[in-house]
């Protein structure tokens, strides 16, 4: 089969980043066995580790439970699947389905889930007899139950349907179970998974409890030695407890600014480490650093755009983008599902002159195939999105946060994202879907005026962002088949092409009952979304500070529904009552109101 080498293919694109991406060394010289290093080269196209690659891969050959944090798209999922198969293909006695599970992989997101088995498929086909398989939500549990009962030797599983099958699939086997992986550990917590993990662990007898740590690692049901790894591009705090649950005595393994420095090197399970060392890494303390790993080719903008005309720039970059380059892929992020739905619509089958007068020449706004992944859409249409924009040359995708993590996307050049993602740590992983191993890739990040402080708080993190310059690109527009004409104006949102296109977007919506129905929907749960920003986040996106016709403007509604003002009354006493219980105080909160007007 011929494969894409993807090591030569991005090491000399010019920016130097790929020096700091790969390792010097081989995979061999790494411990992993011959035909496992040439299935890599020829399977998947790797000749070389990564970074991370080179220095994790040895500390899990060795045995040891493993923290890894790496940036985004730095190879994170082979470093841990490698070394499994290596174990796994080396047994003298060749595993067989009836063996069961050996190795459990849990990611977040279904897409992830297919994502990571795809890979393993790849890596594993010279070793037939180890078979790989997934469980996760929307599919079919029978089916599943089948798979099971057969035997899947290394399992790749979302935690809800895990936890599931383990209470419920007496023919599923996990007594040999060695390895348990939390892929983008931060995010399963994150998502509310605490408890499933906690309880899955305590399934598997792999949890640990505060007196006798080292006996309860081993599970219940077998005398295997497990080994857990803990893995995202931004593990915090929220993992330690994770991390104090189901790690013994973990190496950390994490980049120092572009190289790679172990927090702790051990070449082999030295079980016979000082006491010293033990209760260093005994104490599993991630490091709380506020700096996270931003892939440093990646060019990093934000756009200041009043709410009102927030469409007409989302639209205008776009066109922009796919004009500057015809061939080339784009993600857009959205806070709800409801916002993708109406805008993959409206993107669908908004048509546009620049000519107002002339009718006649309307052609579609984007000439660009479209695709659309949120959690609300049924599996297999969610699973056709995914798997086609992934080979996709050219297209742009719609998508709510569940593209966030982990995904691996070839080729995508820019990164939006439309509504803030909150959270610094989502940032830093919407960004790493571009920029991925090296490549090049921006991203721009759209910002009202009234949420300009929300930079300082990317800026606490390491995460500093320049300013795009929008009127330059508004500009080059031809309006009435002039580009002068447009040259004039200083201000955004009295820009003539903005002013011009958001009266097409808003007589469009009008015109068509259907798509004015999404509008109203995609509005009242983008206010839903923006009220339920937490923590320190809430003072810089405050839906009081919010003009709501403005906000009902960009979603080219001409009037604020009035029903959603009913239930943004509710929201807003909500709101209080919650903040008046946490001790937000009043000053406080009018402090937070002024010091970030314009
Ligand atoms: N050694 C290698 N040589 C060439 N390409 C590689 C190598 N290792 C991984 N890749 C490719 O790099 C890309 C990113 O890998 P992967 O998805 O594992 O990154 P990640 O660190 O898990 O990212 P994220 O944090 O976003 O989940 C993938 O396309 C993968 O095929």
């Amino acid at each position: 089969m011929a494969v894409k080498k993807h090591s030569q293919g991005v090491k000399n694109d010019g920016n130097g980043a790929n020096s700091d991406v790969f390792a010097s060394c081989s995979f061999s010289s790494l411990g992993l066995d011959s035909n496992l290093c040439d299935q890599l080269c020829e399977r998947l196209g790797f000749e070389v580790p990564t970074q991370v690659q080179a220095q994790a891969i040895p500390v899990i050959l060795s045995g040891r439970h493993a923290l890894v944090n790496a940036a985004t798209g730095t190879g994170k999922t082979v470093a841990y699947l490698a070394p499994i198969v290596h174990h796994l293909q080396g047994y003298e006695n060749r595993i067989q389905r009836s063996d069961g599970t050996f190795a459990l992989v849990l990611v977040p997101t279904r897409e992830l889930c297919l994502q990571v088995y795809e890979i393993l498929q790849k890596l594993l086909h010279r070793f037939h007899w180890i078979v790989p398989g997934y469980i996760m939500g929307g599919e079919n549990r029978s089916k599943e139950k089948a798979r099971l009962r057969k035997g899947i030797s290394i399992l790749i599983a979302t935690p809800g349907r895990l936890l599931d099958h383990l209470k419920n699939t007496t023919s599923f086997l996990y007594s040999n179970l060695r390895w348990i992986i939390f892929d983008e550990a931060d995010r399963i917590l994150e998502l509310g998974f605490g408890k499933d993990i906690e309880e899955i662990l305590d399934l598997l007898g792999s949890r640990k409890t505060g007196h006798d740590e080292q006996e309860n690692t081993v599970p219940r049901h077998s005398k295997i030695q497990r080994q857990n790894l803990l893995l995202s591009a931004t593990l915090n705090e929220k993992v330690n407890h994770l991390a104090k649950i189901s790690l013994d005595n973990p190496v950390m393994i994490g980049l120092d600014g572009k190289k790679i420095e172990p927090i702790s090197r051990i070449e082999s399970y030295d079980h016979s480490a000082s006491d010293e060392d033990n209760e260093d890494m005994n104490s599993s303390k991630i490091p709380t650093v506020g700096d996270y790993k931003v892939p440093i080719q990646l060019i990093q903008r934000y756009m200041k755009v009043p709410c009102g005309s927030r469409l007409p720039l989302l639209l205008s970059i776009l066109k922009h983008l796919f004009e500057k380059e015809s061939s080339q892929k784009v993600v857009v992020f959205f806070s709800t599902c409801d916002a993708v739905d109406f805008h993959y619509s409206l993107l669908g089958e908004f048509q546009f002159s620049s000519y107002p007068q002339t009718e006649g020449i309307r052609q579609q706004f984007l000439g660009c195939k479209t695709f659309r992944l949120h959690g609300n859409m049924v599996q297999e249409d969610r699973r056709t999105s995914f798997q086609t924009f992934k080979t996709e040359k050219s297209a742009l995708l719609l998508s709510s946060d569940v593209s966030a993590r982990g995904l691996d996307f070839p080729k995508v050049r820019c990164i939006i994202q439309y509504d803030s993602p909150g959270e610094a740590t989502e940032y830093v992983h919407r960004v790493g879907r571009t920029a991925r191993l090296g490549e090049r890739g921006e991203s721009l990040l759209f910002l009202q005026p009234v949420e300009i402080d929300y930079l300082q708080d990317l800026e606490k993190h390491g995460v500093s962002l320049i300013e795009y310059p929008v009127l330059k690109m508004l500009d080059s527009f031809p309006l009435y088949g002039q580009k002068n004409l447009a040259k004039k104006s200083v201000f955004l949102e009295s820009h003539p092409w903005v002013l011009c296109l958001q009266k097409a977007l808003e007589a469009f919506i009008m015109s068509k009952p259907e798509m004015d129905e999404l509008a109203r929907k995609a509005f009242c749960s983008w206010v839903r979304a923006y009220t339920a920003h937490r923590g320190e986040l809430k003072r810089i996106f405050m839906i009081k500070k919010l003009h709501l016709g403005h906000v009902a403007k960009s979603f080219a509604l001409k009037q604020q529904p009035s029903l959603v003002g009913q239930s943004f009354q509710k929201l807003i006493k909500k709101r209080k009552r919650f903040e008046k219980k946490n001790g937000l105080s009043k000053k406080r909160r009018v402090a937070s109101v002024t010091k970030c007007r314009p």
